[in-house]
C-alpha cells in the first residue's frame, strides 16, 4: 500500500532522511520510532505529500507522490487522515461543528455530513458531547474528536504524528484501544510517529526505527524488542548488567513460549543448580515475551548448550 524505496530528503545541505526503503501493508498499524529529530515527521509528512522528496520513489496505492500535481495531490490527501498530538481543533466551534469541517470543504450536503459525524462520534464514545467545546473535554476527549474528524472523508489511510505523547498513561491506553478498534473495523491502515517505545510496543505490528535519518531497525515489533541487536540496545538504553565470572547464556522467549517453564525442567533434567542473573518479560503487540540470562560454572557449559540446542529455543552465549 505505502512503498518507500531508496528516498532521501535534504533541508537545504543537510540530508534528514537517508536511503529510507520500506514497505507498509494495508491494514497494518505501523511505527515509526526515533529519538527527538530523527526525521520521523518528515517522513510521515512525505507520505501526506506535504514535503517534497529529493530522490527515490514513495507510492501510495501504486502512485508516486511527487509526480501528482495539485489538483492530484488535493485528492490524493482526501483519502488519508491525520491526528496529532495538540488534537488541532477549533476552539470556538462546538465538537459537532468541528467534525464537519473536511466533509463542508469538500461541499457533502447536510444529511450526509449529519449522518456521518454522529456515526463516528458515537464511534469514538463523543454522543454525549456533540455540543461541548474543545475547552470543556479532557485531553483524551479532545483527541477523538480529532479522531473522528480525520475519518469523515473515509479515508484508507491514518497518520497520527505523536498522538498520544500529550496524554496520560491511562488515557494514551484508551485512545490506542480506539486506534486498534478502527483499524479492525474499518481496516484503515495506521503509520504513527512515536517516541514512546511503550506506543509502539501496546499497538504496532511493525516498527521502523530511525536516527539521523538512518534506519536502525525495521521488523516485526516482537522480534525487535525480543532479540534486539547492539545498535537496537543502544537506542533503548537498555544493557543487562551480568557477572564476570562463570558463562553467561541468554535464553529468549519468543512469543506463546514465554511461559514454559524451560530453565525449571533444565535444573531438574541436569540436576542442576542455576543463577538467573538478568531477566525480563514484558507484553508486545498483546503477546508475552522476554529474555533470562543464567549464569554457569565453565564446566558445565557443554551439558547446559547441548541440552539448550536439543530444545527449540532461541539463545547465546554473552
Ligand atoms: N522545515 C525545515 N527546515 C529545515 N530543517 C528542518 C525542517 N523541518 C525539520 N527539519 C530538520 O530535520 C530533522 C528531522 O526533523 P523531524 O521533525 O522530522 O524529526 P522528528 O524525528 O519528527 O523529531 P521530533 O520528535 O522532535 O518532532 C531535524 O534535524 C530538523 O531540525
Amino acid at each position: 500500500m505505502i512503498n518507500i524505496k531508496n528516498l532521501n530528503k535534504y533541508y537545504g545541505k543537510t540530508k534528514v532522511l537517508d536511503d529510507i526503503s520500506i514497505d507498509i501493508k494495508k491494514g497494518e498499524i505501523f511505527a515509526i520510532v526515533g529519538h527527538s529529530g530523527a526525521g520521523k515527521s518528515t517522513l510521515l509528512r512525505c507520505i501526506n505529500g506535504l514535503e517534497e522528496y529529493s530522490d527515490g520513489s514513495l507510492k501510495v496505492n501504486n502512485r508516486e507522490i511527487k509526480s501528482l500535481n495539485k489538483k492530484e495531490l488535493k485528492e490524493f490527501r482526501k483519502n488519508i487522515g491525520m491526528i496529532f498530538q495538540h488534537f488541532s481543533l477549533i476552539q470556538r466551534k462546538t465538537v459537532y461543528e468541528n467534525v464537519t469541517l473536511p466533509m463542508q470543504l469538500w461541499g457533502y450536503d447536510k444529511s450526509s455530513i449529519d449522518k456521518k459525524v454522529k456515526e463516528l462520534l458515537t464511534l469514538v464514545g463523543l454522543e454525549q458531547k456533540f455540543n461541548s467545546y474543545p475547552k470543556e473535554l479532557s485531553g483524551g476527549q479532545k483527541q477523538r474528536v480529532a479522531i473522528a474528524r480525520a475519518l469523515t472523508l473515509e479515508p484508507d489511510i491514518l497518520l497520527s504524528d505523536e498522538a498520544t505523547s500529550a496524554l496520560d498513561p491511562n488515557t494514551t491506553t484508551s485512545i490506542l484501544n480506539l486506534l486498534k478498534q478502527i483499524n479492525e473495523k474499518l481496516n484503515i491502515t495506521i503509520v504513527l510517529v512515536t517516541h514512546e517505545m511503550d506506543v509502539v510496543k501496546q499497538i504496532a505490528q511493525k516498527a521502523l526505527l530511525l536516527e539521523h535519518g538512518n534506519i536502525i531497525g525495521f521488523d516485526d515489533t516482537e522480534e525487535l524488542f525480543l532479540k534486539p541487536d547492539k545498535k537496537m540496545k543502544h537506542f533503548l538504553g537498555e544493557n543487562e548488567v551480568i557477572p564476570n565470572n562463570g558463562v553467561n547464556i541468554k535464553l529468549y522467549f519468543p512469543k506463546d513460549n514465554a511461559y514454559q517453564s524451560f530453565i525449571t525442567k533444565m535444573a531438574r533434567e541436569l540436576n542442576m543448580d542455576f543463577n538467573i542473573v538478568w531477566g525480563k518479560l514484558e507484553e508486545i503487540n498483546t503477546h508475552i515475551v522476554g529474555n533470562m540470562v543464567i549464569n554457569i560454572n565453565e564446566e558445565d557449559k557443554k551439558i547446559v548448550t547441548d541440552y539448550i540446542k536439543n530444545h527449540d529455543i532461541i539463545w547465546e552465549v554473552l
